[in-house]
């Protein structure tokens, strides 16, 4: 049932509420709490402690007419009174209030207590004179909008709870319920927003945990049984001329890239599809783990095809490629969203013709219709931004391809546990020789200058730099005015007798390639950017990376904007600009001073802000978890994970109890899968 046909939800209203997600009842069920308000603090008013949060029932006893005080506010006091004392409620620049209450009314007020000369007072406390539904006990706190308040996202959520019975059906069978003590879904539900007692309240958020956590387990376990149980795919033996590629390298391997290598090699010969996840730490070398793999593959005659985040790195990609495999016959081919329709065909046909060995893509790669003729092995980058979906829409293709994925953001252990149950996973952890720790500062705007003079330094050594804009705004056009607008202010000031170049993501491929390269090949000196440069960018000449705002930014993030210098034989540092007006701000910046490993700042990271950013971006194709978090819950998420495999493996899941679950997850996992032995 749509929102609108909730009691007092006209048009106006319907729409605020869009903006919050709101579409459906439904949704309005599902909008939860971000926080609660124990009102069970009701307190006489001579126990009452300055700067404590307390209820109080009370009349209105006397209402003062307006004053402006010395500073120009409005200042509006009303006496109320119990039979434990008077209390005054304070609100400042709300004149109105004074004609909301009538003397000699019951109301239950909720505010801070002040003690100032004598008197115990109530500044802007919240008030209920009609108790309703939300009267005393626990209430609700919901992220909410200018448009709607707290009061009216509670009224039209108790409607909606009205008719929770249609709505919503229990879909954990009741003696799964039993045996873990699970409230049924109606009282989680009704609970969860307007809780009987804190008791019940915790079991009904543990419920909701539990039900998002079983279902996502659930679909991740038969998402990954459907991926891998084929065993037909294409085996590769390692070619003959493995020893005199690797011998022509520019530099030796490091001991993490070789064994990794080892594992990758080992994976392929088999007709099981390799499935295997790298983690290296940035700057680890990456890159050239998944170009070996490829030359391996069209050595033996097949096709492979590597997806990077971003144009540019496909790019950088495809030099690198090019560079050290053209002498060995292969071709490779680029195929971005920004190319012409006729080049794209023309790839296209020598893709399907086989003559292209290797493919290095964006997202074309697989929203195009890219057909192979012989594709054994599938290199993703970033696993955030190509997920499970993507990867079976290849396989959907016809191709059952090794697939190796890598990733720069390294995961904490937890959460990789989980996420890649299923996969191999080989870490990098071991950095080129010669690589010197990136030594990080955090300064405060007003010494600016500073760094800039210390910019200047490096470049008359012959080294350049980066600086990266950011806006409050998330916002492309925005954060890509305000990096012109820095750029152009640089270089007509700090740098004005350098070369300061601009990239960000409103600029045509082109254009960024040219900067690119001359960046690449030092006639830049600065480099002003958005995070177009997060990901992947390699100029070693580069030792200076300073970060406008960098407050805005997530630890993992700072951590591979940093990972862009630091990347040859020159000390490296990075600069982190920031007001850090927050305690969790300044915290953030101090763990990057203090580490430049990548795993313990993801670590800190998640510990910080949950899972809940990067359950939120919807890019891992996984469902959205609304009120479950993978670190914080993490006994929930260990077994509800047993609960999965035993209803799997024991084929459980199939009895018919489970119907409605295995439904829910259907729904959850959306249609990309083919879940018919699901069904
Ligand atoms: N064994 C090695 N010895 C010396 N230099 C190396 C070695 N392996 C890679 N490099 C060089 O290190 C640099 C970084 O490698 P690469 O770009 O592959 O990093 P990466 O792991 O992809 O990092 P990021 O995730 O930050 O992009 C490159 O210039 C590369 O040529």
């Amino acid at each position: 049932m749509e929102i609108q046909y909730i009691k007092g939800v006209g048009p106006k209203l319907s729409k605020y509420l869009n903006l919050l997600g709101i579409y459906t009842v439904k949704d309005a069920i599902y909008y939860f709490p971000r926080d609660y308000e124990d009102r069970n603090n009701i307190k006489p008013v001579y126990d009452m402690v300055d700067g404590e949060m307390v209820s109080i029932i009370a009349e209105v006893s006397l209402i003062y007419p307006s004053k402006k005080t010395s500073t120009g506010k409005y200042l509006n006091r009303i006496i109320f009174k119990n039979s434990s004392g008077y209390i005054v409620g304070v609100w400042f620049n709300q004149p109105y209030i004074k004609n909301t209450f009538k003397v000699g009314e019951r109301v239950l007020l909720y505010g801070k207590v002040s003690k100032r000369m004598g008197e115990v007072q109530l500044i802007e406390p919240q008030y209920e004179k009609n108790p309703g539904e939300a009267v005393g006990g626990i209430n609700p706190i919901y992220p909410i909008n200018k448009y709607v308040s707290q009061k009216v996202i509670r009224k039209i959520i108790y409607q909606s709870l009205l008719n929770v019975e249609k709505e919503v059906s229990e879909f954990l069978p009741e003696n799964l319920r039993k045996i873990y003590n699970i409230p049924d879904i109606v009282t989680a539900l009704k609970n969860v927003h307007f809780p009987a007692d804190k008791f019940v309240l915790k079991l009904s958020i543990d419920r909701i945990k539990f039900e998002e956590l079983l279902v996502l387990q659930l679909g991740l376990i038969m998402a990954k049984n459907q991926l891998s149980v084929k065993e037909n795919a294409y085996p590769i033996p390692v070619c003959k001329e493995m020893k005199e590629f690797k011998d022509a390298l520019p530099f030796n391997l490091t001991g993490a890239q070789s064994k990794c290598i080892r594992e990758i090699l080992t994976d392929m010969k088999k007709t099981k599809p390799m499935n295997r996840l790298v983690q290296g730490d940035v700057g680890s070398g990456k890159t050239i783990v998944a170009i070996i793999a490829m030359f391996n593959c069209a050595m033996n005659g097949f096709q492979s095809a590597m997806m990077a985040p971003t144009e540019i790195l496909a790019e950088q990609h495809y030099h690198s490629i090019t560079g050290l495999l053209n002498r060995w016959g292969i071709t490779a081919a680029l195929l971005t969203g920004s190319m012409t329709k006729r080049e794209k065909d023309e790839v296209l046909k020598r893709i399907a013709s086989g003559e292209i060995d290797i493919v290095v893509g964006t997202h074309a790669l697989i929203q195009e219709n890219v057909e192979f003729k012989k594709l054994a092995l599938v290199i993703t980058d970033e696993q955030h931004r190509f997920g499970v979906r993507q990867r079976a829409e290849l396989i959907s293709k016809g191709h059952n391809p090794h697939v190796l994925v890598m990733t720069a953001t390294p995961i904490p252990r937890t959460l990789a546990l989980f996420m890649y149950g299923d996969m191999d996973i080989s870490i990098i952890n071991e950095l080129p020789p010669g690589r010197q720790k990136v030594d990080t500062y955090f300064i405060r705007p007003a010494m600016k200058n500073r760094a800039y003079d210390f910019v200047k330094t490096e470049i008359e050594k012959g080294r350049q730099a980066y600086v990266v804009c950011s806006l409050v705004e998330e916002s492309e056009k925005l954060e890509a005015e305000s990096a012109v607008e820095t750029a152009e202010f640089l270089s007509k000031n700090y740098f004005k007798d350098y070369n300061v170049g601009l990239l960000h993501g409103k600029m045509n491929p082109k254009e960024k390639d040219e900067v690119m390269n001359k960046f690449k090949n030092g006639e830049i000196h600065v480099l002003v950017s958005t995070t177009v440069v997060e990901v992947g960018v390699n100029v070693p000449n580069a030792t200076v990376m300073v970060i406008e705002n960098a407050d805005r930014f997530g630890l993992a993030q700072l951590h591979q904007l940093r990972g862009r210098v630091g990347r040859g034989q020159y000390k490296s540092y990075c600069i982190l600009i920031a007001e850090a007006k927050t305690n969790e701000a300044v915290q953030r910046m101090d763990i990057m001073t203090k580490t430049n490993d990548g795993f313990v700042i993801a670590e800190k990271d998640m510990e910080l802000r949950g899972t809940g950013e990067f359950f939120g971006t919807k890019q891992h194709g996984l469902p959205e978890l609304k009120m479950a978090d993978l670190v914080r819950d993490i006994e929930i998420v260990k077994k509800t994970r047993d609960i999965a495999r035993e209803l799997v493996e024991t084929g459980k899941i199939f009895e018919s109890e489970y119907e409605l679950l295995r439904r829910e997850v259907n729904n959850k996992f959306g249609d990309s899968f083919d879940y018919t032995m699901f069904n």
